[in-house]
């Protein structure tokens, strides 16, 4: 009797942090607001096309290693598919599908002529070297390379890459296509054809996000205590921009541990500390753990790592009044209910992410066309995406009354319908 119980409560915690399972459930309930019919969920409730490879790498020690890695297309029916490669050691082939789904859903909420994409490799870039991690890199794009392309499907940075990641993946990409090919991936260096504002567009997007939700609470950012879990790409960009708008970030976090400190901490001294993974509390004594960091005493709430961090078992220990969600799926949809019942402001991942995109879409244009733009300008133009969107989605949750992820479903989920419907696949 025990043991069954047992069972049964560690399925349901599975089931609880299940991403793939609740994405679909949320796409559902959109797709059911909306008054589409039973065929359009089947269809988009899985990507359209899925690829394993196997990727040999020959190691520094003489050896060979074999990764496992993943592409996910989504649904192409608007455009060509996009998102990002994520190299990490719990990358599952669930995960990617559900976050190609995502993918889709910010395309549609930015208004974006893409489908959703996504890529994963099982592996730990942080122990590999340099050399290992080129090899790595190559040799994903050589196994997917039948399915990718400037016009077919765009990968991008995500956990754990990089710049670097993207030029080697660009370099094999025009080799085996026999021509320079900067549209095939985005988040290049600038001197390969990246777009100026690419590396802080994710956090840029967020905290234009964080300021459209501040005033709508009423709160002013300059003075508000903020803690952001994650401090690489997003979260370390974020840090800087809200302490630079006179925020306070009372914590930060990484894979290791969390730094805490009520009166701000120092984020140009840990800009200039933290490394290539986002690294930085290990050169502390003094840390709390991430599961601390998430229950501090504070205004503003940025999950900026990886998924599940908001569960049923924190939601209510929550203190801030706005979360905002620069990773890919933090909260669960228990915790979601949690703090919409609470009446805390949460601001959803395909929404408060979508400025890296956007900006990855503006470097795809720029590729296309050959004429770049400035910083000033995409700056321009990211902010009109985003505010738009924002206003978008909290309108539709006020008047549709309901919350802001389900809204943004509601709102990300259209386009694909509607395009999968025209070209008579539904
Ligand atoms: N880079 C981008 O342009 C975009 C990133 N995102 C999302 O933002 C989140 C962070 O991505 P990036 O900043 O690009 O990655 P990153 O690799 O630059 O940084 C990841 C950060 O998360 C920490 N981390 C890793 N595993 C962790 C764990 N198990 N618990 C706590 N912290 C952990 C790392 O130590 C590091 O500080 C991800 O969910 C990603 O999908 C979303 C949109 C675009
Ligand atoms: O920049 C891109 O194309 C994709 C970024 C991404 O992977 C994400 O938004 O999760």
């Amino acid at each position: 009797m025990v043991a069954d119980h047992v069972a049964d409560s560690t399925q349901e915690k599975n089931k609880e942090t299940d991403v793939l399972e609740s994405t679909r459930i949320v796409v559902k309930n959109a797709l059911e607001k909306l008054g589409y019919p039973d065929e359009v969920y089947e269809l988009l409730k899985e990507p359209i096309r899925m690829m394993t490879v196997r990727i040999p790498v020959r190691m520094d020690d003489g050896t060979t290693k074999i990764f496992t890695g993943y592409r996910a297309q989504h649904n192409d029916a608007v455009g060509p598919t996009k998102g990002g490669v994520r190299f990490h050691p719990d990358v599952t082939e669930d995960e990617v599908k559900a976050l190609s789904i995502w993918m889709s859903l910010k395309a549609g909420i930015v208004d974006l002529p893409y489908g959703g994409g996504k890529g994963g490799i099982i592996c730990d870039p942080r122990e590999m070297s340099f050399r290992e991690l080129e090899g790595l890199s190559r040799g994903y794009v050589r196994a997917i390379s039948q399915i990718v392309g400037p016009n077919k499907d765009i990968p991008a940075p995500d956990v754990f890459t990089n710049s670097q990641i993207m030029a080697w993946m660009m370099d094999e990409y025009s080799r085996i296509d026999e021509f320079n090919s900067p549209g095939f991936i985005t988040g290049k260096p600038i001197v390969l054809g990246g777009s100026h504002g690419r590396e802080s567009a994710t956090a840029k997007g967020v905290t234009i996000v964080i300021n459209e939700a501040a005033k709508k609470r009423g709160l002013d950012v300059k003075g508000a205590r903020v803690v952001v879990q994650g401090f690489g790409n997003a979260g370390s960009y974020l840090s800087k921009f809200l302490h630079d708008a006179g925020a306070k970030v009372v914590g930060i976090s990484d894979a290791y541990g969390a730094l805490h400190d009520p009166d701000g901490l120092d984020i140009d001294y840990l800009l200039d500390r933290r490394d290539s993974f986002g690294t930085v509390t290990k050169l502390f004594d003094n840390t709390i753990s991430n599961k601390d960091l998430l229950e501090l005493d504070c205004d503003i709430l940025v999950p900026a790592a990886v998924e599940n961090q908001i569960t049923e078992e924190n939601a209510h220990n929550i203190k801030a009044d706005i979360i905002v969600e620069a990773a890919n799926g933090p909260t669960t949809m228990a915790a979601t209910k949690i703090l919409t019942e609470r009446g805390k402001l949460l601001v959803p991942d395909v929404l408060a992410s979508a400025g890296g995109v956007t900006v990855s879409y503006f470097e795809w244009v720029q590729n296309n066309q050959g004429y770049y733009w400035t910083e000033d300008e995409i700056d321009e133009k990211l902010h009109e995406n985003i505010i738009k969107a924002f206003n978008n989605i909290y309108n539709t949750a006020e008047t549709r009354r309901v919350d802001m992820r389900l809204a943004a479903y509601m709102v990300g989920v259209r386009k694909m319908a509607e395009a999968s419907r025209f070209r008579g696949w539904i």
